[in-house]
């Protein structure tokens, strides 16, 4: 006990980056965090105690990264590390290693000050160089961040720093910044560690810094902060222990530090200029996330291109890499439906009970375009690629389940690039009814136990009319204790008490989303809530709107890979004027029609259901046949609908088409090759389909409603702003007026009509702009108790 009392009071004493890194034990207390540094492999999980065996820590070994052990044990555990003994993270144990005596320890914490001394030195004179090299600000703002970081920490209390250290708060896979980060806040480790300079991981370079030839650290540093991205994730998982600021346990001098280049390349003691400027091709620009990023789990039903009935599968396909993009480490979890080529069984297998059944499943990955993505695999799902929401109720109530709760514990089983996410620093995307569930499952089975206590969840509302409802008695379905059945259980003025899944994730998730401002409004009223408009009043606080972006990649006619054949052709703003007519052409000869360059082309392209207007559209037939235009319809639905568009079609042949049937390839040259979109949706979330037209000078007329509203901004002819025409009421008539103002001008007013296609095609509507927002809503998450 003396020595605990001596080691806390040295502890306090320090006040610097000791203190942080015994926070950042205190943190992922019992089980190890995102990260690639926590060594502990899915092995060392039992899933469901919370006392985690943790490897053993060779002597001169550095463990750096959100660390493992809580409270005055877990500092026990660290200081045998410093002893070169080895520790079990169990939670504590009187033999850590604590009998060395007072004066080891006082001289450790003196070493710590020495080096966090150092360390500041050396930020300085990296952000001389940033600033001499002028970079732009963000660059420079995130190096003053990392530097007011690193001081609130030597100030900051034990339980204040506990969720805020970047070391827990920087990715853990692919970017170095987590190198950094840790290597400020655990350089304290690094010198307990030992380390005799050169000794570890092979290439280390001595390092003078009194003599100002700085450029090795300072490049190091930048590395470190985030600079440069790591191609190879495997490469970066084991790199990670190694990329760190070694510092000589004997004496601390400047020029004792050793740097090992996060570069890999080897570093000599160049001209500084010289050496920063040829290191330019590798510095990119830091996380833009900063030290917000995180660890962020999409999890869906759907996800493209693999598997994909609407809009939420676009979304899973896309948001995920713009939140890459923003420097987060990013993984989509989605049901495995086929075989997936890019897809590979990374051999875990888990065993779920669902609804008494033993039910294993197996995790596939793949890494694309800077995001993991697992799909999860078990016979339930087989067989319903182009089924996915189909099939008997309490069947697809048991898909979702097994879902979310194989979902859940992707984070700790599945070691994306070598390394498994964890728990800490981490935040659930669920999209909809199918995955509401997990809101549920994460705070019951885990957050209610002291699991996963810093994972978060955000519920993302794509389309209220699909709520996952049933009998009450599906609540015997899903696992739970039955104190959490009034989640589920909500009054319906039709059918009385009934389950209601939307309602519970609604009630348990963190923050909940939705598609845009518009719809997050009418989500609100008792028209657009859809029974559920009183449960998100009474969350209005965690509720908000974010309007979708689309994948640029993906729907952009300058790249799109459905225009390189039969005819189309791919266009930009610049080409616009000849590329578009050649796939109206291609469009025109595909379906038969008359190829006419003077004929304005209306296409339609959804679901045939009520949402989508489409009997709107029937209703308007008549008007619309008496007009000089061709009329395209691409949709899958009711069948009733279905019979229409067949009969439209053989009813007028020489003007309309309608195609049965779900292509997307198709899809993208009907937004190509037309020059009009009808989208009289009676409700729209937010809509896909007038922004992929927009993208391709194609003119939406939309009802303004949800998100159609906040995207197609009314054509004004005296101004010459805005992208399209909009109708204030779900009506044919109303439907006619706007599509006879919009064929006018595409016939009467040429020059207003490329201003309309222009000013569309220049927005930027990616997902960048929305990914920030989801960054927001998942820091709110984070912050959230
Ligand atoms: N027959 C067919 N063949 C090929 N492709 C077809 C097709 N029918 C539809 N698609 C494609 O499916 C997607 C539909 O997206 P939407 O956003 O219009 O609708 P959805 O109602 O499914 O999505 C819900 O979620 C999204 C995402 O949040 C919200 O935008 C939306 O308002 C909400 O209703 C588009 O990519 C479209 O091209």
């Amino acid at each position: 006990m003396a020595s605990l009392g001596s080691l806390r009071f040295l502890l306090e004493l320090s006040s610097g980056s000791n203190s942080v890194l015994f926070q950042n034990r205190a943190v992922c207390r019992g089980r190890p965090s995102s990260a690639a540094f926590c060594r502990a492999s899915p092995a060392d999980f039992d899933g469901s105690a919370r006392k985690v065996r943790f490897p053993r820590v060779r002597r001169g070994e550095i463990l750096v990264g959100p660390s493992l052990v809580g409270g005055e044990k877990g500092k026990k555990g660290l200081h045998a590390i410093g002893k070169g003994g080895s520790f079990e993270g169990e939670e504590g144990g009187d033999d850590g290693g604590i009998n060395d005596g007072d004066d080891a320890l006082q001289a450790a914490v003196d070493k710590s000050e020495k080096v966090r001394a150092m360390q500041k030195e050396l930020l300085q004179k990296l952000l001389q160089v940033v600033e001499r090299r002028n970079l732009d600000s963000s660059l420079i703002n995130s190096e003053v961040r990392a530097e007011e970081d690193m001081v609130s920490y030597a100030k900051s209390d034990e339980t204040s720093n506990l969720n805020l250290s970047p070391s827990s708060g920087w990715p853990t896979g692919r970017y170095k910044s987590s190198i950094v980060a840790d290597s400020f806040s655990q350089s304290s480790e690094a010198m307990i560690s030992e380390t005799p300079p050169g000794s570890a991981n092979g290439t280390f370079l001595n390092k003078e810094m009194e003599s100002g030839r700085n450029t090795q650290v300072e490049r190091a540093f930048a590395a470190g902060i985030g600079l440069t991205r790591e191609a190879d994730p495997e490469a970066a998982a084991s790199k990670t222990a190694s990329q760190v600021l070694l510092a000589s346990s004997e004496t601390y001098d400047a020029k004792d530090v050793i740097l090992e280049d996060p570069l890999g390349a080897k570093l000599d003691n160049t001209d500084a200029e010289d050496d920063v400027d040829s290191e330019e091709g590798n510095m990119d620009a830091p996380p833009l996330a900063g030290a917000n990023v995180m660890n962020v789990v999409v999890v869906a039903a759907e996800c493209a291109p693999w598997s994909k009935t609407g809009g939420l599968g676009d979304v899973a396909g896309a948001l995920p890499k713009a939140l890459a993009r923003r420097g987060h480490r990013v993984m989509v979890v989605a049901p495995r439906y086929g075989n997936y080529a890019e897809a590979q069984d990374i051999g875990v297998r888990k065993r779920y009970k669902v609804n008494g059944q033993d039910l294993e499943v197996i995790y596939f990955h793949a890494y694309i375009d800077g995001v993991d993505f697992v799909f999860i695999d078990n016979n339930l799902f087989h067989h319903h690629q182009h089924n996915i929401y189909g099939g008997v109720r309490l069947e697809v109530l048991k898909r979702m389940v097994l879902f979310c709760r194989a979902a859940v514990e992707v984070p700790w089983h599945v070691p994306c690039g070598g390394v498994c996410y964890g728990d800490g620093n981490l935040a659930f995307i669920a999209n909809d009814w199918h995955t509401a569930l997990l809101p549920v499952y994460l705070k019951a089975y885990y957050r209610d136990n002291g699991l996963m206590k810093f994972a978060r969840s955000v519920l993302v509302i794509h389309n209220i009319a699909h709520q996952g409802r049933g009998p009450v008695e599906d609540f015997f379905h899903i696992d739970l204790p039955d104190y959490y059945m009034d989640l589920f259980k909500l009054h319906d003025p039709i059918g009385g008490d009934h389950f209601n899944i939307f309602a519970a994730g609604l009630k348990t998730a963190d923050r909940v989303v939705t598609v845009s401002h518009g719809y997050a409004w009418e989500l609100k009223t008792s028209e657009g809530g859809w029974g559920l408009h009183e449960i998100i009043n009474h969350n209005h606080w965690k509720f908000q709107g974010i309007v979708n972006g689309i994948d640029t990649k993906e729907w952009n006619p300058e790249f799109d890979v459905h225009l390189k054949s039969d005819g189309y052709t791919n266009y930009s703003l610049e080409t616009l004027q000849a590329g578009k007519p050649q796939c109206k052409a291609a469009l025109q000869r595909e379906l038969g029609l008359p190829v006419r360059a003077d004929v304005p082309i209306l296409a339609f392209i959804g679901r045939l259901d009520q949402q989508k207007g489409v009997d709107l559209i029937a209703e308007a037939i008549p008007w619309i046949v008496g007009q000089d235009v061709q009329l395209v319809m691409l949709g899958t639905g009711r069948p009733d609908l279905e019979d229409m568009l067949r009969r439209f079609e053989s009813q007028y042949c020489d003007k309309v088409r309608g195609w049965v049937g779900f292509s997307v390839k198709t899809a993208h040259q009907i937004t190509a090759g037309a020059d009009i979109l009808l989208m009289p949706s009676r409700f729209e979330p937010c809509g896909l389909n007038q922004l992929y037209a927009m993208m391709y000078g194609t003119i939406p007329v939309a009802h303004a409603v949800g998100g159609l509203r906040d995207t197609v901004i009314q054509f004004d002819p005296y101004k010459e702003s805005g992208y399209g025409w909009t109708f204030d009421r779900a009506e044919a008539h109303k439907l006619i007026d706007a599509l006879g103002n919009c064929l006018n001008t595409y016939w009467n007013y040429k020059e207003s009509w490329r201003g309309l296609q222009t000013r569309g095609m220049m927005q930027d509507l990616s997902w960048d702009n929305a990914a920030q927002h989801y960054e927001e809503v998942l820091v709110a998450a984070k912050y959230q108790w």
